[in-house]
C-alpha cells in the first residue's frame, strides 16, 4: 500500500489564485520520491496538503490509505513527519535536546524512551555535539539537521523534504544529502522531497515528479524524466550537469553510457579509459 498518495487535488488561494491543479502524486512505502518544480510551481502548497495545513477544493489525500480528515489528523501527523523550508518555524525550545524531545514528550512516552530517541535522532544527524546549545544561535545547516532530527523523533513512517536544500552551502549540500541518503538505506522510512536543484534528484529520489504551474506535466524515474529535456525546458528546469556532459560525449562520439548518478559516471568513464591502454 502507498504510505501517501493524494487524488487530482485542486487548491485556490484567496484572491482566485489556482495554485494546484488536478494533482495526483503516490508514494510507496519505503519510496522515495522527488517532487520537483520551478518558483511558484505548487510544491509547499502540495506538501501543505499532506498533514492537514490546507484542505483541497477538489481531490483527496491518502495517509497509509486513509482519507485524511479533522477526525484523523493527530494520527496522520505522527505518520508524516514535515520539515518546512525555514527551519527557523519549527525549532522553538531552549535547548537542542529539549527541542528534539518535545515530539516523542506529546506523544506521551516515558523518559526512558524518549532519552532513547533523542539520542538516536542526535546521532543520525549527527548533532550530538548540539545538544545542549540554544537552536537559535545555530546556523542555517545545523537548523536544518535539527529540524529533522526533532521530526525523525516522531519516528514517522515517511519524512517531507520541503526544499531541504535551500539555504545551505555547497559542503553542507553533500553532508545532508549524504545524511539522508543513509537514513532512508538504514531506516524503513519512505522520502518525499521538492526541490528545483535537478543535481540533487538522481542522488536522493528513485522516482520524480515534475510541476509546473500548479500542475504535474511530467513523472517517471530518474532516468525516463532526465532524457527528456524539453520536459525540464518546459518546467524552466536545467538539464543535469552529469547529463550534459555525457550528451556532449555522445554527440562527438563517444560511446559512452547514459548515467544520471556520479558513481554511474565516473565508473562509465572510467570503463572506456580502461579500455584504452595508451590512456591507463
Ligand atoms: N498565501 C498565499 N496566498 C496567495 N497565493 C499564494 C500563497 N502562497 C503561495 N501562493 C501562490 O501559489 C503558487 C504556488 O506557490 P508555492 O509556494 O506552492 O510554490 P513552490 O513550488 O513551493 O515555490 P518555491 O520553489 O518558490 O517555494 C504561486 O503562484 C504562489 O504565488
Amino acid at each position: 500500500m502507498n504510505i501517501l498518495e493524494t487524488r487530482a487535488i485542486t487548491y485556490e488561494y484567496r484572491g482566485g489564485i489556482t495554485a494546484l491543479h488536478n494533482v495526483s502524486v503516490t508514494v510507496p512505502r519505503n519510496g522515495c520520491v522527488a517532487l520537483l518544480g520551478s518558483n511558484g510551481a505548487g510544491k509547499s502548497t502540495l506538501m501543505k496538503h499532506f498533514n492537514g495545513i490546507i484542505t483541497a477544493k477538489s481531490g483527496e489525500v491518502l495517509v497509509d490509505g486513509e482519507r485524511v480528515s479533522k477526525e484523523n489528523l493527530r494520527v496522520v501527523r505522527q505518520k508524516i513527519g514535515m520539515v518546512f523550508q525555514n527551519p527557523d518555524d519549527q525549532i522553538f525550545a531552549p535547548t537542542v535536546w529539549e527541542d528534539i524531545a518535545f515530539g516523542p514528550t506529546n506523544l506521551g512516552l516515558s523518559p526512558e524512551a524518549i532519552q532513547e530517541r533523542v539520542h538516536q535522532s542526535l546521532q543520525l544527524l549527527e548533532v550530538e555535539h548540539l545538544a545542549d546549545r540554544p537552536p537559535h544561535h545555530l546556523s542555517g545547516g545545523e537548523k536544518k539537521r535539527v529540524a529533522i532530527a526533532g521530526i525523525l523523533a516522531m519516528n514517522p513512517d515517511i519524512l517531507v523534504l520541503d526544499e531541504p536544500t535551500s539555504g545551505l552551502d555547497p559542503v553542507g549540500i553533500r553532508e545532508l544529502v549524504g545524511l539522508l541518503r543513509r537514513l532512508v538505506q538504514t531506516r524503513q522510512i519512505s522520502l518525499m522531497f521538492s526541490t528545483h536543484h535537478v543535481d540533487l534528484v538522481p542522488d536522493l529520489a528513485r522516482y520524480v515528479y515534475v510541476m509546473h504551474a500548479g500542475e504535474v506535466i511530467g513523472q517517471g524515474t530518474v532516468e525516463e524524466i532526465f532524457a527528456d529535456v524539453s520536459l525540464l525546458s518546459r518546467a524552466r528546469l536545467d538539464v543535469p550537469i552529469l547529463t550534459r556532459l555525457v550528451t556532449s560525449l555522445q554527440n562527438r562520439g563517444v560511446p559512452i553510457k547514459a548515467g544520471y548518478r556520479f558513481e554511474d559516471v565516473e565508473q562509465a568513464l572510467y570503463s572506456l579509459i580502461s579500455d584504452k591502454p595508451e590512456m591507463r
